[in-house]
């Protein structure tokens, strides 16, 4: 695997295979082969220059190979990214500054950052991994009947979510905090509070010990976030207090053997999830693809949707699948508390010539958090001085609403309806963070 090297960011450190080298993530040149084509207009060379910093050493020399698996039909860049590697404590030291800069910095020029996996995590995505291999392989029926009437937890088959009006293909067991009922925020109704339908404990087990550790992942992350924005630490990680982190395990059918109800060759479409991080894994077959953040690409999911945005562009970034890697994305949350100075990720996936399996964990502020815009930091740079950037954005309904559009017709939002659980996110007690 090829990276550009830049000499900058001390302390962010970079293992490539079994080597570990100082880097930031950057990109590649893009890479033309079976099924890609270059952007009409694109200019390779301008693209590399403008990567590499004015003191880089060279150029890169040789194209990479990681496009190949790009899924047949779709126009990209190929995005190849350096891996950083994070520490196992975040104790605010000179190193993990610069780390935290150096993942702020990758992040506001490349939308994505990778790490590495441990040796432990590599085996917690690999059981994961065949749980969910396992699990899709069960008869509709015994899948279908993965559903709670309260918790959108569980089984969403191929065409039943609708991203900007169009039934995406994934198939997806979601997580999401597994409440029993007499559990007292079930008890009361919260809208989305209930238990997760799993289907056996060859499923839960695994999965709920890759969260946990998703989890812990995620808070160092928002440690590593809060020293690289200059801002007080606890700024972010206050939110979290039981957050509402939720997880979808996905599986996408190869391109010829869907069921009809969606759009050819669009496994899930453009959109831009909705808290703080998404860190993800991904199979080998490849399907994901970002945009990344551009001055005059304008959006804020809570207030409109950003679903569709850009969908059929050609200046996508495929991202390919990279063997013991976590891939980080940005979620709405961090865009408004940061006043758009990280931005939210569009994202989308297409569907390969193979099934693809990924799983998209989501670290997110509690249910009740009502979050304002992060003062200070980035020396002033994160300005968005309106009122509505001052108002508070209240996660649990912003988590509600998008659910609710996603899935018009289950059940879980009929009964929220009927039952009219909505008019509780205004209570206080769905406000205050305990
Ligand atoms: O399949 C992937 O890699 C990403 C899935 C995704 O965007 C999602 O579940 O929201
Ligand atoms: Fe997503």
């Amino acid at each position: 695997m090829m990276t550009l090297n830049r000499p900058v960011a001390p302390l962010a450190r970079l293992a490539i295979g079994s080597r570990a080298m100082l880097s930031t993530a950057s990109y590649s040149p893009l890479e033309s082969g079976p099924g890609m084509s270059m952007p009409p207009g694109f200019d390779t060379k301008k693209a590399q220059l403008t990567r590499l910093s004015p003191s880089s050493p060279k150029a890169p020399s040789r194209v990479s190979s990681l496009g190949k698996t790009m899924p047949p039909g779709f126009k990209a860049h190929v995005a190849e990214l350096g891996t950083f590697v994070l520490p196992d404590r975040v104790t605010g030291s000179v190193g993990d500054r610069a780390l935290g800069k150096a993942l702020v910095d990758a992040w506001r020029r490349d939308g994505i950052i990778q790490f590495a996996m441990s040796e432990h995590q590599r085996k917690l995505w690999a059981d994961a991994y065949a749980a969910s291999r396992r699990f899709f392989k069960k008869p509709h029926a015994e899948k279908a009947a993965c559903v709670d009437s309260q918790s959108y937890a569980g089984y969403i088959a191929s065409g039943e979510e609708v991203t900007d009006g169009i039934a995406d293909y994934s198939e997806i067991f979601t997580i999401t905090k597994d409440l029993d009922m007499a559990e007292p925020r079930v008890r009361a109704k919260w809208p989305c509070h209930g238990p997760c339908p799993w289907p056996d404990i060859e499923m839960k087990e695994p999965m709920e010990r890759y969260n946990e550790n998703l989890g812990a992942e995620g808070e160092k992350l928002l440690q590593l976030t809060e020293l690289g924005l200059g801002v007080e630490p606890g700024s972010l990680t206050k939110y979290t207090r039981d957050g509402w982190h939720h997880t979808r395990v996905l599986r996408f059918p190869p391109r010829n053997a869907t069921n009809g109800k969606g759009k050819e060759g669009r496994g899930i479409g453009s959109h831009t999830d909705y808290g703080l991080f998404v860190i993800a894994a991904q199979d080998d077959v490849g399907g994901l693809f970002i945009r990344r953040p551009h001055e005059e690409e304008k959006f804020a999911n809570w207030e409109k949707s950003a679903a569709g945005l850009k969908e059929d562009a050609d200046d996508w970034y495929y991202v390919p699948p990279v063997d013991g890697v976590h891939t980080v994305i940005l979620g709405d949350m961090m865009q408004y508390l940061t006043r758009n100075y990280l931005t939210a990720t569009p994202h989308k996936v297409g569907l390969n010539t193979k099934e693809r399996f990924a799983y998209a964990y989501f670290h997110e502020p509690s249910f009740q958090a009502v979050l304002k815009p992060l003062e200070g930091g980035c020396g002033g740079m994160m300005q968005d001085k309106s009122e509505r950037a001052a108002n508070g954005i209240h996660y649990g309904t912003h988590f509600t609403n998008m659910f609710m559009r996603n899935y018009p017709d289950r059940i879980t939002t009929k009964r929220l309806v009927a039952e009219d659980r909505y008019r509780l996110l205004e209570q206080p007690e769905l406000r205050t963070m305990n």
